[in-house]
């Protein structure tokens, strides 16, 4: 199967915080690819790296064949990108946001129009198409980011946590489309810290820890007989007795 993603020897330090150490992943092409870890494992970092947006001390990062820091143009034109933090033009109305966004990519003005009217209904934000961004709760703002990450049809999305603060409904729709993208042979690299919720849309996942890959590969290989949770706990090291802790908290202590 062809590679859709290809990230080779990636490290990028903070001072003297190494976040991501000598990292490698391949994604194949066509699949809903998950991509866990604990906090601060370098999960963000490295999808900021292999979107452009972060440039890596080491290592490269390559796209549908195009590498993302010696060739930017031809590799940001194949993605789409849910960046996690980074700030909209929130003085835009949704509608106007996508419209916005849509140009840049340079589709054509009536597809904009018909995409954004179809991306919003399934995002559950036609309501709201025409109030400001600033306004939007934060699921919301995570469900227009998706729009815009999608509006001029790319054949990869990169989306950091793109299930974090929405509501169940708009959740299944996300699953749906994303489902619905990579079944006509779109790719999707998700980040998310729901074991649950990757073991069930996902068919391949890699566990990050400390800036490494630990383990990648298909869902069901990955698991290897146990929940993707309970396998995650032994890779990374859940530590047992750790409820013995803060008896102070016990409201029989004080
Ligand atoms: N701009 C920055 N400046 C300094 N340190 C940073 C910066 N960005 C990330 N880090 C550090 O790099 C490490 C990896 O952070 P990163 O955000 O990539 O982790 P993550 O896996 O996305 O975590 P989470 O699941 O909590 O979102 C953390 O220790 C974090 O404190």
């Amino acid at each position: 199967m062809p590679t859709a993603m290809r990230l080779t020897g990636l490290v990028k330090s903070f001072g003297v915080k190494r976040a991501v150490d000598g990292l490698d992943l391949q994604v194949p092409a066509g699949s809903l690819f998950g991509l866990v870890g604990p906090n601060g494992a370098g999960k963000t970092t490295t999808l900021s790296m292999a979107t452009g947006l972060l440039r890596p001390d080491a290592g490269t990062a390559e796209v549908l064949g195009h590498d993302v820091w010696t060739d930017p143009a031809a590799a940001k034109a194949t993605m789409g990108v849910l960046p996690d933090g980074v700030r909209l033009f929130d003085r835009l109305s949704g509608r106007e946001l996508l419209s916005y966004v849509g140009r840049l990519r340079r589709v054509p003005p009536a597809d904009i129009a018909s995409r954004s009217g179809d991306l919003l209904e399934a995002l559950g934000l036609a309501a709201d198409a025409d109030t400001l961004v600033a306004d939007y709760s934060a699921g919301m703002t995570k469900k227009i980011g998706l729009a815009c990450a999608l509006v001029h049809a790319p054949r990869l999305l990169v989306l950091d946590e793109p299930f974090e603060a929405v509501d169940p409904v708009s959740g299944e729709g996300i699953r749906s489309i994303l489902r619905r993208y990579t079944r006509d042979g779109g790719t999707v690299v998700l980040s998310s810290h729901v074991m649950e919720l990757v073991e069930s849309l996902c068919d391949q996942v890699a566990v990050v820890a400390q800036g490494r890959v630990l383990v990648s590969g298909p869902v069901d290989e990955v698991r290897a007989g146990s929940t993707l949770q309970q396998r995650f706990l032994e890779l990374v090291g859940f530590r047992a007795g750790d409820e013995e802790g803060l008896a102070w908290l016990r409201s029989s202590s004080g």
